[in-house]
């Protein structure tokens, strides 16, 4: 490995893989055609335009079922090693249940993406659940409100390994259950468009009625624990590969030194990282859930927490900013999930920022961040092997005059090497068993709420004329950075 000096991919592991991530219903476009069937993100959009920044939706998006081909070249002259990417549920079983028939020309689709960027000497990175819930069971029984969802996305994952798994190796069960659930049925602004609904509960002080986001994410672990135990029992000894699951999680500073503020920064990460965490590692929810969330907190049975403890080979870690964490005392009067964690999170300490913000509001650059996060990740559970599944930013001015000035993302480049040098410093420093990262995003693409909007590309698409793709200077960046 090289010095940190001339920074490049050989300062780091000689099998420390990059890559990018992108999700189907993001990337693909054609939601209605080629047998696919409807998400709950195809009726969201429509149901809920008001929600999307600019009212728009992904039946186009950057048209990614019809363009992967040059996509993956892209991909290959930049140098990177692996791609991630999701499977469309409702792609391949377009009413959710496998009883209800497969559609043979979404099998094809992902057989078609797996060869072509195995061709090219990249790897498939496979997320199997990226929030696209099929509208189906959403109708049937409300998707992940229902344990019945448990047993359906066995029955789709296990179609996932059967038709891929020969070529696919590394598998992610889910895509931040933390985002699904919090932004889904809580705060609503992604779908399903779920709010909390506000109880005058007389025994506690704050109005919440956070219960559907507690769950959501009981039935997400749930599934994927099943997922899991299906992969190891059925398929990994005759195909060889990994499975794992990414979660999001901020990284938090005190407000204060306060020991109340030191508190409530870890309670942020409790309800954030551990929420999860600690069910995969210990098999039960963070002390701090039981105590701030009580009896809206699902219970795992015995079994269940022998089937979720240690139910992964990797963790995947989405990582994009860090906020000071501040205690909020008894009476704040709010609604809803952030109330229960007690904690208020703030990127601005005395009107100072913790660190320059991108062009999204919440996103405050602060690289430091992801080499906390994994050394908290290393120290508190158990040390596991770590993947970096996104990090990114976007373009400061999304709204920029010409192509040119489009294209030159010079904070990009700075936050990717800043975020890269942390990534090492961790693996040299506190011995975190980080073996690769992948960034957010490949090229500009649907951004949920933000729509179009937004951009997190290394490659700057053009809506406007007939999805072009450019690589903006970052792009050169990377190449340098990965040349071998
Ligand atoms: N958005 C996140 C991370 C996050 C967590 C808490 C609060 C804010 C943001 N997750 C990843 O970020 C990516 C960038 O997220 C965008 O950030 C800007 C938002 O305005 C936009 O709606 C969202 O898609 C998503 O495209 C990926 O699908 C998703 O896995």
């Amino acid at each position: 490995m090289g010095s940190i000096d001339d920074f490049s991919r050989n300062s780091f592991p000689d099998d420390f893989v990059f890559g990018t991530s992108s999700s189907a219903y993001q990337y693909e476009g054609e939601t209605n055609k080629h047998g696919r069937g409807p998400a709950i993100w195809d009726t969201f959009t429509v149901e809920h335009t008001e929600r999307i920044n600019d009212h728009s939706n992904g039946n186009v998006a950057v048209d990614f079922y019809h363009r992967y081909k040059e996509d993956v070249q892209r991909m290959k002259e930049m140098g990177m090693d692996a791609f991630r990417f999701s499977i469309s549920w409702s792609r391949v079983l377009p009413h959710g249940r496998l009883s209800a028939g497969v559609n043979e020309e979404g099998i094809k689709f992902y057989n078609d993406l797996i060869d072509d960027l195995l061709k090219n000497g990249l790897q498939p990175y496979v997320t199997l659940f990226h929030w696209d819930t099929p509208q189906a069971l959403e109708d049937k029984y409300g998707g992940f409100l229902s344990p019945n969802i448990v047993n359906d996305f066995r029955d789709f994952v296990d179609l996932c390994f059967q038709n891929f798994g020969d070529r696919v190796k590394k598998w992610i069960t889910l895509n931040e259950p933390w985002m699904f659930s919090v932004q889904g049925y809580d705060m609503g602004t992604m779908a399903p468009g779920r709010i909390s609904v506000v109880v005058n509960d007389p025994h506690r002080s704050l109005n919440t009625g956070a219960t559907e986001v507690y769950t959501v994410s009981h039935h997400l672990l749930l599934a994927h624990a099943a997922a899991v135990k299906l992969y190891k029992e059925k398929y990994q000894s005759c195909q060889g590969g990994q499975i794992g699951i990414t979660l999001v999680s901020h990284w938090f500073e005190p407000y204060s030194n306060s020991e109340a503020d030191q508190n409530a920064t870890k309670r942020s990460l409790d309800f954030m990282l551990g929420w999860f965490m600690d069910p995969l590692t210990n098999g039960d929810y963070p002390r701090n859930m039981h105590d701030f969330v009580g009896g809206r907190l699902p219970e795992f049975t015995a079994e269940e927490s022998k089937m979720l403890k240690g139910s992964y080979d990797f963790i995947g870690i989405n990582y994009y900013t860090t906020y000071y964490a501040q205690n909020i005392d008894a009476n704040y009067q709010s609604v809803g999930f952030m109330s229960d964690a007690r904690a208020n999170w703030t990127g601005e300490r005395n009107g100072i920022p913790i660190g320059p913000q991108a062009g999204v509001k919440w996103l405050y650059i602060y690289p430091e961040g992801i080499s906390r996060l994994l050394n908290y990740t290393k120290d508190l559970y158990g040390s596991p092997t770590i993947y970096i599944t996104e990090n990114g930013v976007d373009d400061v001015n999304n709204n920029a005059s010409s192509l040119k000035e489009a294209l030159n993302d010079p904070i990009r480049e700075k936050s990717y090497k800043d975020h890269l040098k942390n990534v090492l410093r961790s693996i040299n420093e506190h011995g975190v068993d980080v073996k690769g990262f992948f960034a957010w995003s490949l090229m500009d693409n649907f951004e949920w709420g933000s729509g179009y909007a937004v951009r997190f590309g290394l490659y700057y698409v053009d809506y406007k004329n007939d999805l072009k793709r450019y690589p903006k200077q970052s792009v050169k960046w990377f190449k340098q950075f990965l040349r071998r």
